[in-house]
């Protein structure tokens, strides 16, 4: 089959690496010319491999001529822009397959629900989000992966299952809970930060680990807020991925709380880091739904106090070390 990737960036040039594994064709899009310019020569634009093979282009229109199948791998910063543009250039109806991960903030939309917004009725086919614990960085590297694909249309996410799935190193899961999955992948980022944060102020393992138990609880929360299944959190999309990101230096979000962790301010953390950092926006989103429904977070909350309001990483540990005593509750 033929699959056009918009959005050349650590994971878009690496799903596309997957797709050509798999037997299909490529052809990546992407706005940024020295991108293109790298994958047509054969190396990946950020990840220092070779990635030979693939196909890439600035010229959208010869993109949506080229499949009706859109892998949508840019940052959830520009989806709405890029998906307001895809539907200026569209002519016949197109099938979404979602690999980045975040929650607009004040809208607190998916990225599936942004599509729903962006792309005219008669343009849209099907959406599927791909979701998982799974660094670019060792996929590139064909290790081992696991991943769900999620989708209200069932045929579709079975479709996106046998696309991406190999014998080799890529294991697809489907999923019929669209809401939690997607959920689940940008509410991670928010905890993977906070993991950095603690590492680079020097705490432990054990740290870690409560982190990681406390922040699935969160993320469960958000989930059920935003209408998915608790369960879900349970699967790769939720715990799976939250224990990638929160403990490893591939990690995107980790680094960035690592530096902020370390007394780095974060504006300039941020100006620095070359790939995007979605936590930041999901800790953004996450407090939002804190207002608007009255859940509590109190690991995200302290975080965004963090990143949007100076407060220091000391105060901020003593913040949580300082809350009322209480029985455990797990959910
Ligand atoms: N890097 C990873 O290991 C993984 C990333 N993700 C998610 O995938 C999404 C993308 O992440 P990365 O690839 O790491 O980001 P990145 O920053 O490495 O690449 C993003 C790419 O999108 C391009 N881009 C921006 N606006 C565009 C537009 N309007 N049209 C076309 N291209 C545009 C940029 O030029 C850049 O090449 C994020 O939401 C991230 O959370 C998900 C799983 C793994
Ligand atoms: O989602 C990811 C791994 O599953 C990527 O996380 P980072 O953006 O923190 O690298």
């Amino acid at each position: 089959m033929k699959i056009s990737i918009i959005g050349g960036g650590s994971w878009g040039a690496t799903l596309a690496q997957v797709l050509n594994d798999n037997g299909h064709e490529t052809l990546v899009y992407d706005i940024n010319e020295k991108t293109v310019e790298s994958l047509n020569n054969g190396r990946h634009p950020l990840l220092e491999v070779d990635i030979p093979g693939l196909r890439a282009t600035t010229n959208l229109d010869e993109t949506l001529q080229f499949s009706d199948r859109l892998v949508l791998a840019v940052p959830t910063k520009f989806i709405r822009e890029s998906l307001k543009t895809i539907n200026q250039h569209a002519f016949r109806k197109m099938y979404f397959i979602n690999v980045s991960k975040g929650i607009e903030p004040d809208t607190l939309k998916r990225v599936s629900e942004i599509v729903n917004d962006e792309i005219s009725e008669a343009f849209f086919g099907a959406y599927a989000a791909l979701t998982g614990p799974s660094h670019a960085e060792e996929v590139v590297l064909r290790k081992l992966t696991v991943l769900t694909a999620a989708s209200q249309n069932e045929a579709f996410a079975k479709e996106v299952q046998v696309l991406f799935s190999n014998q080799n190193y890529l294991r697809v899961y489907s999923s019929n809970d669209l809401i939690g999955c997607e959920v689940g992948g940008a509410i991670k980022n928010a905890i993977a930060i906070v993991s950095g944060i603690m590492t680079g102020y020097g705490l432990g393992e054990n740290a870690r680990a409560a982190l990681i138990t406390r922040g699935i609880l969160e993320i469960t929360r958000v989930v059920v807020a935003m209408g998915g299944n608790k369960e879900t959190a349970f699967g790769l999309t939720g715990i799976g991925d939250l224990i990638v990101t929160a403990s490893s230096h591939n990690s995107r979000n980790f680094n960035a709380g690592l530096r902020i962790g370390q007394g780095i301010p974060v504006e300039q953390v941020l100006n620095e880091s070359k790939m995007v950092v979605e936590g930041v926006r999901a800790i953004q989103a996450a407090k939002d739904l804190t207002i608007k429904t009255g859940i509590e977070l109190p690991i995200i909350e302290i975080a965004y106090d963090v990143i949007f309001n100076n407060l220091s990483v000391s105060d901020a540990i003593s913040g949580l070390l300082t809350r009322e005593l209480k029985p455990e509750m797990i959910g």
